[in-house]
């Protein structure tokens, strides 16, 4: 039985998340993004389930910092959850003035905040079942959470299936220190985080080396190196698996053009979307063309 440090309390949506990439594992709540990523360096935790982006509010920063510093670990699964929400109020009927949550959240619900609970100040919380404690300790009036937090906290249920854009999904990733990669299913994504200099068209550079080979870039994100301003580090997911010769070849472009270049994993996508392969770059066309050089090279091809 592994153990899975997860993004909690007990409640959140990671947990959901936890629950569907796992089977008879024991799952450790912990209190933030960067606490669940440290119990697996620190061997506390066998994997670690945290948040990476949310199909309305963009990645989620934390994630994306813990995954460029300190010891490597590679997404080796991932889960894509609907997301819409419930709000859990105190029990005494007192006016609702605070209403707590993850900043994610609050910001997937802005407008229904506006309309339904104009007076309510939003509070940020560490996360969406953080909020829902703290409705219970009094600190809060009001919390925006996963519907599933409405089992494990006594409160008065406000309002269900609240969420300002329809069919907002999560993404989540499951963490584990490098080891033996999940065997490629034509329906993958492979995640990466480049250091580029800052010059003109290094980022284009890069692009330029997915693109020629015909690779679909999945998400971009760009995050302050943290010294000078113009300095970032590039994280991009593209379609397929780092043992397909495309993508081995796409990576080994990449890893002379950057400065630093790190793999965060090949995995099966959740979505299941297989690979888009352009014409000329697929596998065998790769192999081809490296049995081809050979074979010239032997002097058996003019
Ligand atoms: O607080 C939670 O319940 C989480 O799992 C975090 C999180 C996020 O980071 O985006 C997950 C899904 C929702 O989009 C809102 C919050």
């Amino acid at each position: 039985m592994s153990r899975i440090a997860y993004f909690g309390p007990q409640g959140t949506f990671t947990e959901q998340a936890a629950r569907t990439l796992t089977v008879d594992d024991e799952l450790l709540p912990v209190e933030t993004i960067p606490a669940a990523l440290a119990a697996v360096r620190k061997g506390e935790a066998d994997a670690a389930c945290v948040p990476v982006e949310n199909s309305v509010e963009g990645p989620v920063t934390a994630t994306l910092d813990g995954l460029a510093e300190q010891e490597l670990l590679v997404a080796v699964a991932e889960a894509l959850l609907p997301v819409h929400f419930t709000v859990l109020a105190r029990t005494d009927g007192e006016p609702i003035r605070t209403v707590a949550s993850h900043p994610h959240a609050l910001a997937q619900v802005r407008q229904w905040l506006e309309v339904n609970l104009p007076d309510a100040r939003p509070v940020a919380a560490s996360s969406t079942a953080a909020a829902a404690v703290g409705v219970r300790q009094g600190e809060f009036d009001a919390a925006v959470t996963a519907p599933v937090a409405a089992e494990h906290y006594p409160l008065r249920v406000l309002a269900t299936e609240v969420a300002d854009v329809r069919d907002a999904r999560t993404r989540f990733l499951l963490l584990k220190p490098p080891g033996e990669l999940p065997e490629p299913t034509g329906a993958d994504r492979t995640s990466i985080v480049a250091a580029a200099a800052n010059r003109t068209g290094t980022l284009a550079e890069l692009l330029t080396e997915l693109a020629t080979r015909g690779i679909n870039l999945t998400r971009l994100d760009a995050r302050p190196t943290k010294g000078n301003f113009g300095e970032y580090l590039f994280f991009m997911d593209f379609e397929g698996h780092i043992s397909e010769p495309r993508i081995g070849d796409a990576l080994a472009a990449l890893r002379r053009r950057c400065s630093g270049l790190r793999f965060l994993g090949s995995h099966p996508r959740a979505d299941q979307v297989a690979a888009t392969i352009q014409p000329g770059a697929a596998n065998d066309d790769f192999t081809g063309a490296v049995d081809w050089v050979a074979a010239v090279r032997r002097g058996e091809l003019a």
